[in-house]
């Protein structure tokens, strides 16, 4: 019998592709396994463009074959699933071997697309872990992938969620969900940290030369410090992960849990668990609850990222062959980063070109939100209108140090003066967002979807898809958030 019969125009996942993929790499890289399937799944969110990437259409993503592949039910046509090992350190702390202890890889499509399970049960690499995801985290997960990735931030991208009466025990019980994720590659640094902390030289070589083949073809051929492509690896994992680390500064994300497990060899936002766009611009603050010591607090995570850089370059370092090299290679971290930071506070503040004193405006401004921590977002957005209609009162208000803000605001008006008001507000308003998935907004959607009523994820995953767009009538969903909003512990239990 024709599985597809119910859809014969609409083609199913594809994943026959996964030719010289991650897979290619060999058994010491993973271990072949199923997900485990979840009981009477459903649907909870879909994310249209991410279907559009995978060219799946609409028929059969609505279809019970999706809902049931997607879940882990079932396996998509050439899926050979496998979950990889890899190791890191949490917390400033090695932590020996962890591995997708509850994501699985279904397979790559013909464009190079890995899809993902995360939530689809045990594998050899869960160790205490029930191999599970719980809902809340999930819709998380999804709605966060989107909304960055609509703000230009590269991040693994999110297909769909579904869920599953399975019930998972947390500090409560809880019911199961899975995210089914996408991203040209899901290797970490800690999938080099975990080969070269065991010596495995033959494997750490194949892994290295696979990412450059595949991912960073350039550094064979370009000019390399040492004419060593390895350290050209390294140097250009640092520019990506600074680039990435400038983007989350500007937009007033916090990770939270930023061990070297969780980050990107290809400087994308991966593992969407304690993370936290800001509220109020507090430089120190630890949105995972988990962090008792604060190793993650938003203003750390561009040095954090740096010395999770140290761990990649001591993992590369019996490729590269010299340390003094492996440390050239990481040089321009820092300036990439204060680069990059800079050109998006340039944009923030709607400026097209740069000025020698820009930095001083930027830190007096950054100051000052944080003397009296007026909310990040609201406070670039009102100013991006401010610009536009030549009216700063509305910016005014969000300050208790009036004075203070008129200072501020005469250098800058200074600064802008020469520029095309029109022009320079229609930047700020494309660059500062209305919309970021806030806490609140977050928690008010997971409890509809806890009760069955999945359309506000659906309505902020659209809000969140076009995070520039006014949306009339959804004014709520960019205010201040409620009181309530700072009484919500998001913690590393997901
Ligand atoms: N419920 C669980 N069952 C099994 N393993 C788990 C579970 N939760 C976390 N782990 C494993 O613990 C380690 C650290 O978890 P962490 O929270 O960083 O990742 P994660 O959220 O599970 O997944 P990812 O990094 O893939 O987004 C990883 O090896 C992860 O697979
Ligand atoms: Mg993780």
């Amino acid at each position: 019998m024709n599985p597809h019969a119910d859809h014969p125009l609409a083609p199913p996942l594809d994943l026959a592709g996964d030719r010289g993929g991650f897979a290619s790499l060999g058994p010491a890289f993973f271990t072949r396994l199923d997900p485990t399937p979840l009981p009477q799944p459903y649907w909870v969110g879909i994310s249209s463009s991410v279907a559009e990437l995978l060219d799946l259409d609409a028929q059969w993503m609505a279809s019970d074959e999706a809902l049931q592949v997607f879940t882990g039910n079932a396996c998509p046509v050439g899926s050979r699933p496998l979950a990889s090992v890899y190791s890191g350190h949490q917390f400033g702390v090695w932590a020996g071997q962890l591995g997708d202890g509850r994501a699985i890889l279904l397979g790559e499509t013909t464009e190079g697309l890995e899809v993902q399970l995360k939530g689809s049960g045990r594998t050899p690499y869960s160790r205490m872990g029930d191999g599970r995801a719980v809902l809340r985290s999930s819709i998380r997960e999804f709605l966060c992938s989107e909304a960055m990735h609509a703000l230009g931030i590269p991040t693994s991208r999110a297909l769909c969620v579904t869920g599953s009466p399975a019930p998972v025990r947390r500090e409560e019980t809880e019911t199961a969900a899975v995210v089914t994720r996408v991203a040209p590659s899901f290797v970490r640094f800690g999938h080099f940290e975990h080969f070269a902390a065991r010596d495995m030289q033959t494997e750490l070589h194949a892994l290295a030369d696979y990412v450059i083949e595949r991912y960073y073809p350039a550094c064979r051929t370009a000019p390399q410090p040492a004419s060593n492509a390895y350290a050209a690896l390294l140097q250009a994992v640092s520019e990506r992960t600074a680039t990435l680390m400038a983007h989350w500064q500007a937009v007033g994300f916090c990770h939270g849990v930023m061990n070297t497990d969780n980050m990107s060899i290809l400087g994308l936002t991966i593992d969407y668990g304690p993370f936290q766009f800001l509220d109020a611009f507090v430089p120190g603050h630890v949105c995972n609850h988990s962090d008792t010591q604060g190793r993650y607090a938003y203003n750390r995570q561009p040095n954090v990222a740096y010395w999770n850089l140290f761990c990649l370059a001591q993992a590369l370092l019996p490729l590269i062959g010299d340390e003094g090299v492996a440390r050239t290679a990481l040089e321009s971290y820092k300036t990439v980063f204060s680069t990059n930071f800079m050109a998006q506070m340039r944009r923030k503040l709607g400026l097209a070109d740069a000025a020698p004193a820009d930095g001083e405006l930027i830190d007096a401004i950054l100051l000052l939100l944080a003397r009296e921590g007026v909310d990040h977002t609201i406070f670039w957005r009102r100013l991006s209108h401010a610009v536009a209609r030549h009216d700063f009162a509305p910016v005014r208000d969000l300050f208790l140090d009036g004075a203070g803000w008129d200072r501020w605001l005469l250098s800058y008006s200074e600064r802008i003066a020469q520029t095309d008001k029109a022009q320079s507000g229609d930047l700020m308003l494309k660059t500062n967002p209305k919309f970021v998935l806030r806490n609140h907004l977050g928690e008010q959607a997971i409890r509809a979807a806890k009760l069955g009523d999945f359309s506000p994820v659906q309505t902020l995953l659209h809000l969140l898809e076009h995070p520039f767009d006014e949306h009339p009538g959804h004014d709520a969903w960019a205010d201040f958030p409620p009181d309530w909003a700072s009484s919500i512990e998001i913690s590393c239990s997901s």
